[in-house]
């Protein structure tokens, strides 16, 4: 049995710092395997936990199991000095209305700068869609398992950063294959983590477009090469922005030229088959949740190459693992997370926003409001309509909300997965037509496939995903609501037993459905929706607004916000709203004269989408 240092912060740990480590010498097949003594050993405690497993054969061997890090209780009470309301003298610097990774990335940068920030967070925990629950023993991530930006090389893995910039660090176990694609017609794609790996495959399946297979994926790689050379911040701040044109011409040049393109269109160069061009329309869905036609370029090429370039690695722990640390390296940078805090206002004085009201009544002040919330419960919900800036109407004309998702949490008896089962896997039977259709694919996660500790001994858990619209789950009796639930689940779950798992029904334990409208509730999202998609074709990415609004102060963090849906994507948006609102704080250089200049050349470029 080998040592695996563990905790995220861990409560049960003597030191504040928090570690991420990659678990490097792990062989990636089911059996019981060992996992070497870890080396970065900056968690100074010095306290390791024994950890191994035996995921195919359902055992643990006499492992102890990797402890959930810091209590929710424990989160729940963050600042024992807490008295920021009104009256109470208070004054913040930015006050953040949610703490899903945008919004706590956000925070964390501020904080590091200087910044005195209050995170108001209506649920219980922090992490929203990237938060976890616990059930009958085992850990559930909320959402996707899939983890990008969480590599220790490069200027993309913005996780890693994020979590380093308040001394937190996790550790993490390499996912040797993103996904395994189950498609029509048998045809079976594993992308694996070495990118020469997954091109012979795919070349192996389609000989004929070896070349085009080649051209269209390098493309891929020149944008993330460039993306990767520069030093991620603002694109809002002139004086950065052109710092980088300055420094990187070419990279910038090559961004620039690419920010109006499509990854369908870029195919279409390449390649002819038919079948082959649905495979680029499967990768692109996975993470846009639209066709390849309508997936931005620079997007496309950030998740298609940096999961060969960082790999996708998932947190010790679980997912929620992330948003636990940030949320104790927030408060260890001297803010404050303030949690069951349901923002129902922000509070707009003279055309500039000053503060928000909560549903018990409370109000708290501050020089910026950064909503964490989409654009549709920003502007929808916490502002009255006569603030509707004419941007987010356009935003609302060029962007509408993508379906929600129903997903199926269960437990399953180990024995019933294969021994090399992968951790991740996509589903589309029969009709490429049925990609973007409600309940067309399915989405399927086994995290303990990677961390066994997530699960009671001799289980694994299934997360099961599939597109489901808020429409489909309105108006039905409790009971009407209960039974459908169960039908469409019961048909999911048939149809992974008959494509995946033989015998998986009898091998359920424990089950758990969620549907749009747990999503709406649990998340705070407008019909739970999972993000922003385009209405029609977008020109790539030139629609999508960044973080400032039109109401002065009041700014966004999220997928609502350039790049897009993905973890990665928000912690980008996290990053570049921290940049910006430093600057109108003073805690970053600022030239309000080039400021005025470009925020109205990205307004206008924006109209051209
Ligand atoms: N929807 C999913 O199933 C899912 C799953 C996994 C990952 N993701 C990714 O996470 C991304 C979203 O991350 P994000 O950071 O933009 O947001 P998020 O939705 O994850 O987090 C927003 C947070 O704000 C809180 N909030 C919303 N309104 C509030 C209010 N009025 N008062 C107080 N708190 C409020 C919510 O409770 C939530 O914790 C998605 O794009 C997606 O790619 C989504
Ligand atoms: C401004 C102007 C005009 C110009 C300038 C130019 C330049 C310089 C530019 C620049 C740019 C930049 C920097 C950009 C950036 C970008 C980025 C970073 C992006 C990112 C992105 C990301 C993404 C999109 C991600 C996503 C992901 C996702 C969504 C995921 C998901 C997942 C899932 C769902 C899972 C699946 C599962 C299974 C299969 C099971």
């Amino acid at each position: 049995m080998g040592l695996l240092s563990s905790g995220v912060c861990s409560s049960l740990l003597p030191s504040n710092t928090c570690k991420i480590t990659h678990l490097s010498s792990f062989n990636h097949k089911f059996g019981n395997y060992s996992l070497g003594p870890t080396t970065s050993g900056d968690c100074q405690s010095g306290k390791f936990e024994a950890f191994s497993r035996g995921v195919g054969k359902g055992k643990r061997g006499s492992s102890l199991r990797v402890k959930s890090a810091v209590d929710v209780d424990k989160v729940v009470e963050t600042n024992e000095s807490f008295s920021g309301e009104e009256g109470s003298g208070t004054y913040y610097d930015a006050i953040i209305i949610g703490s899903g990774i945008g919004g706590l990335v956000a925070a964390t940068q501020l904080a590091v700068k200087g910044a005195k920030v209050l995170v108001l967070e209506k649920y219980i925990i922090p992490g929203g869609s990237s938060g976890f629950y616990e059930r009958d023993g085992y850990k559930f991530d909320v959402g996707s398992s899939v983890m990008f930006g969480f590599s220790d090389k490069g200027n993309l893995n913005l996780i890693t950063q994020a979590l380093a910039a308040v001394g937190c660090k996790i550790d993490v176990i390499p996912d040797p294959t993103t996904v395994h694609f189950h498609l029509p017609d048998n045809l079976s794609v594993r992308v694996h983590r070495e990118y020469s790996d997954f091109v012979s495959e795919l070349v192996g399946k389609f000989p004929h477009e070896k070349e085009g297979i080649l051209k269209f994926y390098g493309e891929c790689w020149k944008i993330f090469n460039s993306l990767n050379s520069l030093e991620l911040k603002s694109l809002e701040e002139p004086i950065y922005l052109f710092g980088q044109f300055f420094k990187k011409p070419i990279e910038c040049l090559t961004l620039a030229y690419y920010l109006p393109q499509n990854a369908g269109d870029i195919a279409r160069k390449y390649i002819k088959d038919p079948q082959l061009l649905c495979f680029i329309d499967a990768e692109c869905f996975i993470v846009s949740t639209v066709n390849s036609l309508q997936t931005p370029m620079i997007n496309a090429s950030m998740v298609l190459c940096d999961r060969h370039f960082g790999g996708i690695n998932y947190p010790v722990g679980g997912v929620g693992e992330i948003a636990k640390s940030l949320a104790k390296g927030l408060v260890k940078k001297g803010s404050e997370i303030l949690y069951k805090a349901n923002v129902t206002n922000i509070m707009v004085d003279n055309g500039k926003a000053v503060g928000v009201k909560l549903s018990d009544g409370r109000k708290f002040y501050s020089k910026t409001i950064i909503s964490n919330a989409t654009r549709w419960d920003t502007f929808g919900k916490l502002l009255e309509r006569k603030h509707l800036p004419k941007e987010e109407e356009n935003f609302q004309k060029t962007y509408v909300k993508a379906p929600s998702f129903l997903s199926i949490h269960m437990g399953i008896k180990a024995e019933i997965l294969p021994s090399d089962t992968d951790c991740h896997h996509f589903v589309l039977e029969d009709d490429w037509k049925n990609l973007e259709k409600p309940y067309g694919s399915i989405f399927l996660s086994i995290p303990t496939v990677l961390d066994s500790s997530l699960a009671p001994e001799g289980r694994h858990i299934l997360h099961i995903f599939t597109t489901s619209s808020i429409e489909d789950w309105e108006g039905l009796s409790r009971k009407d609501y209960e039974a459908k639930k169960e039908l469409v689940a019961d048909k999911i779950i048939t149809r992974l037993e008959k494509k995946l798992f033989p015998g998986l029904k009898s091998a359920i334990v424990f089950k758990e459905v969620g549907t749009p409208k747990t999503h709406r509730r649990y998340l705070a999202r407008d019909s739970g929706t999972y993000g922003p998609m385009p209405r029609n074709i977008p020109k790539g990415l030139l629609g999508m607004p960044f973080n400032t609004t039109g109401i002065n102060g009041l700014y966004c963090v999220g997928d609502s916000c350039f790049p897009g849906q993905g973890v990665i994507a928000v912690a980008f948006s996290g990053v570049m709203c921290a940049h910006r609102v430093g600057a109108d704080l003073g805690l970053e250089k600022k030239s309000p004269v080039l400021d005025a200049a470009l925020l109205q050349l990205l307004g206008w470029l924006r109209t051209l989408a």
